[in-house]
């Protein structure tokens, strides 16, 4: 029996619920499989991400109208809560239209008495309003609730970057967040490869940090020939900086040690205009994978990928083999919520540590394979001191033959320039409505 969108959502839900995997690879493999229209793709992927962006705060309006409810299947609150999210967040949609969907759902899979409980929850939050988040004294707890985020983490981030600047981090993350795409800028111009795109049906326009970015107003980047024939790149405007900050020239060796699924590798390859060459490493020869379908797309002659650990690097490489190193490090993910916002409630404290112990051996084991003068780039796409300005200490004290770099602020766009802090940079997603990303550039003593 085929499904319909709102069934599709729940199932989708379900799962990521029960941590069976990221909402974005869910939500692709599903529209691929029932080969959804566009305006079904739509809706389903607002309804999922919606939902999982605001469940916390659907949640805190749900509680007071379950309260007489035994205890409900996972299945039946999470219907519940993408009813609501369509009532509440969703203008175009009459609540009359969610309710009646919802009910006609909970009769298909459950039985008479739940279609009756769905009913009765929409229909008295519809007569009765909703909870107000005024009744929460404690303004942390506000926060988190009116911006759904764990309470944890909201109080991590209001002590590190106080509670103004962490209510326009969390805000930034409601936003539904827009595609952006790198130009290839040795096949072609920004200009040109707009007007390529034109002809696709593709609009888009140029991007506003980064110079050869562009972001997408409407259609499908992927399906066009200009995407497929290697002339652009989906990457976010900040993660693009990176390769800028770490400046590969001519014939030089590259060291990218954290490389999948590439979108570094193949900018920093780019970059060298086909000299040098790039050894683009990762842990997961999946994922090392997706690196070589990339470097076959844009045709590309310069990378060399590596399944390895990169702790292990210092085993299988000579010292001072490299003349530039980038560690793009794994980390929490927390500037990325707003494409990935199963995150926010998957990742916690004890991640972050054992992510910063990994990110501070990377580092150390690789630095000795940095020519003396050379360059290291440090980078992540989470905003926690913990694993950018923690790691960048650490890592200075324990190898006294680096320094930080000041002249990052030259390599990187005007508009950081007050971001920029003495050879690192932290960029918050609300100041460019970009991806958060901490970029840290060191040189080694000649
Ligand atoms: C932030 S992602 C890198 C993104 C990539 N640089 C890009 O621009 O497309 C971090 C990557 O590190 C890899 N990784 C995690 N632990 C690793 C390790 N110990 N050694 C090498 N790679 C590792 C993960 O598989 C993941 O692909």
């Amino acid at each position: 029996m085929s499904k319909n969108v709102r069934e599709l959502a729940l199932d989708i839900l379900l799962q990521i619920e029960k941590n069976q995997a990221y909402s974005n690879l869910l939500l692709n493999k599903m529209i691929e499989r029932h080969s959804l229209k566009a305006v079904d793709i739509g809706l389903l992927t607002e309804i999922v991400y919606g939902t999982t962006q605001r469940k916390l705060t659907i949640d805190f309006f749900l509680k007071p109208f379950l309260k007489k409810a035994k205890k409900i299947d996972l299945w039946v609150l999470i219907l519940l809560r993408l009813s609501l999210y369509q009532i509440v967040y969703l203008d175009r949609i009459p609540d009359r239209a969610a309710i009646f969907e919802a009910v006609e759902i909970a009769k298909k899979r459950g039985h008479r008495g739940i279609s009756g409980m769905v009913n009765g929850v929409l229909r008295s939050i519809q007569r009765e309003g909703l909870p107000n988040f005024e009744n929460i004294k404690d303004p942390l707890e506000r926060l988190a609730i009116e911006t759904s985020f764990p309470l944890w983490l909201i109080e991590k981030w209001a002590a590190q970057y106080g509670i103004d600047t962490t209510r326009k981090i969390c805000e930034s993350s409601l936003v539904p967040p827009h595609v952006t795409a790198r130009v290839n800028c040795n096949k072609a111009t920004v200009p040109e490869v707009l007007s390529l795109l034109e002809k696709e049906n593709v609009k888009a326009k140029t991007g506003t940090l980064s110079v050869d970015s562009i972001v997408i107003e409407e259609g499908n980047l992927t399906k066009t020939k200009t995407f497929q024939n290697g002339y652009v790149t989906i990457q976010d405007e900040s993660s693009m900086l990176v390769a800028r900050a770490l400046e590969p020239e001519n014939d030089e060796i590259i060291l990218d040690c954290c490389a999948a699924p590439g979108g570094k590798t193949t900018h920093i390859a780019e970059r060298l205009k086909g000299q040098g060459k790039v050894i683009a490493v990762d842990i997961h020869p999946h994922k090392v994978k997706l690196i070589e379908e990339q470097v076959e797309r844009l045709n590309l002659t310069n990378v060399e990928t590596v399944i390895s650990d990169s702790r292990e690097l210092h085993k299988h490489f000579r010292p001072e083999t490299f003349d530039r190193i980038l560690v793009d490090a794994p980390c929490s993910g927390f500037g990325v919520i707003q494409r990935k916002p199963d995150i926010k409630y998957s990742k916690k404290l004890e991640d972050i540590e054992k992510l910063a112990e990994i990110q501070c051996t990377i580092l150390k084991n690789v630095a000795g394979l940095l020519k003396k003068g050379g360059t290291l780039v440090y980078s992540t796409c989470t905003i926690d001191k913990d694993e950018n300005e923690e790691v960048v200490h650490k890592f200075l004290a324990e190898n006294r033959d680096f320094s930080i770099d000041p002249t990052l602020i030259e390599k990187l766009p005007n508009q950081l320039k007050p971001y920029c802090n003495n050879g690192y940079v932290q960029i918050l997603p609300h100041y460019f409505s970009t991806d958060g990303f901490f970029i840290a550039r060191f040189r080694k003593q000649v």
